[in-house]
């Protein structure tokens, strides 16, 4: 039977949600600290641990089938590479950022000025866009440094909470792309392992949607009943079973995890008690 080859972060920012969320569809593997490859012991899977950056490279020429990546770096490198599946981790962006005190407001203020970045494809393709001519400083860490050093009048890197910009001065001036981790084939998939990835992907979409919403019960008189039906924007109708205690319910229902927080205390003021929201692992559309 064939087994399909995903690559994996070896070690860095997306490994452990990776190992995390195939841990979560069910599949077991041996965490890749010491080791380039694993089986996993229960599914036709085998994990191959590499760097980030080298992963578009190995989904063209179909070494490996699929990959768990940062959506950022398949816009840098793998234009031709497909995207199966947001995993709503590692959520970043790439920016442009320059000194605080510099005059450049916007893209239109880069003509002919320096830039470092690690992402060249992806600055030029944005300047390109705006019709602007810059030079770029191709640098592979530590990017943030380079106006300080006087490199750069500028950069363009990946910003999530801001602090490393802040840390260096820099100001941030333009979002040039959001990103997140996302599972992607291979262009060379054979249609063998095609139907593998569509297990995968079913199950990936069962946990998704599963995070996204929480499972509450609460208990509440039987004249309220009706009223607390309207406040919950449940998935389908909610459950409703009699308590032992006479003319009282307990109300089962799906709610996504934000709207909770949103109605959480007119549920109380309509007459709802003991309230317990509890985590979903699997929702199964
Ligand atoms: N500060 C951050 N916050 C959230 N996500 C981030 C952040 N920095 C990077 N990422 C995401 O995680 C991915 C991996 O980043 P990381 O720094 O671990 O590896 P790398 O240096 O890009 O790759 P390599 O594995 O090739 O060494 C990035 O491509 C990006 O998608
Ligand atoms: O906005 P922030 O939350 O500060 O995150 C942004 C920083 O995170 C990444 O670096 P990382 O820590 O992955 O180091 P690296 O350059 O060694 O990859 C990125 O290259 C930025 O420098
Ligand atoms: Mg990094």
């Amino acid at each position: 039977m064939s087994k399909l080859k995903i690559a994996v972060q070896k070690s860095g920012r997306l490994h452990d949600d990776s190992m995390k969320i195939l841990k979560e569809i069910g599949i077991s593997v041996d965490n890749g600290k010491d080791q380039l490859k694993a089986s996993a012991r229960n599914f036709p899977l085998e994990v191959f641990y590499l760097r980030n950056g080298d992963i578009p490279q190995y989904l063209r020429d179909g070494v490996v089938d699929a990959a768990i990546i940062g959506e950022n770096v398949l816009i840098e490198k793998g234009d031709d590479i497909n995207i199966v599946e947001k995993l709503g981790f590692s959520k970043c962006r790439v920016s442009i950022a320059v000194p605080k005190a510099s005059k450049v407001k916007s893209l239109k203020d880069l003509e002919q000025k320096r830039i470092a970045t690690s992402y060249p494809n992806t600055v030029n393709y944005f300047l390109d866009l705006a019709g602007i001519k810059a030079n770029l400083h191709i640098i592979n860490g530590s990017v943030e440094i380079a106006p300080n050093i006087g490199l750069a009048d500028g950069i363009c890197d990946i910003v999530s909470s801001g602090s490393t910009l802040f840390k260096n001065g820099l100001k941030e001036i333009e979002v040039l792309l959001k990103s997140e981790a996302v599972l992607a084939t291979s262009p060379r998939i054979s249609a063998e392992n095609q139907t593998i990835i569509n297990k995968i992907q079913f199950r990936l979409k069962s946990v998704l949607k599963g995070r996204e919403n929480k499972y509450v019960l609460l208990n509440a008189p039987n004249e309220k009943l009706d009223r607390i039906v309207e406040i919950l924007p449940g998935m389908n109708s909610p459950t409703i079973l009699p308590l032992v205690q006479k003319g009282w319910s307990s109300l089962h229902s799906v709610i996504n995890k934000n709207d909770f927080w949103n109605v959480i205390d007119e549920l109380k003021a309509s007459g709802a008690e003991g309230i317990l929201v509890c985590p979903i692992e699997n929702m199964v559309l």
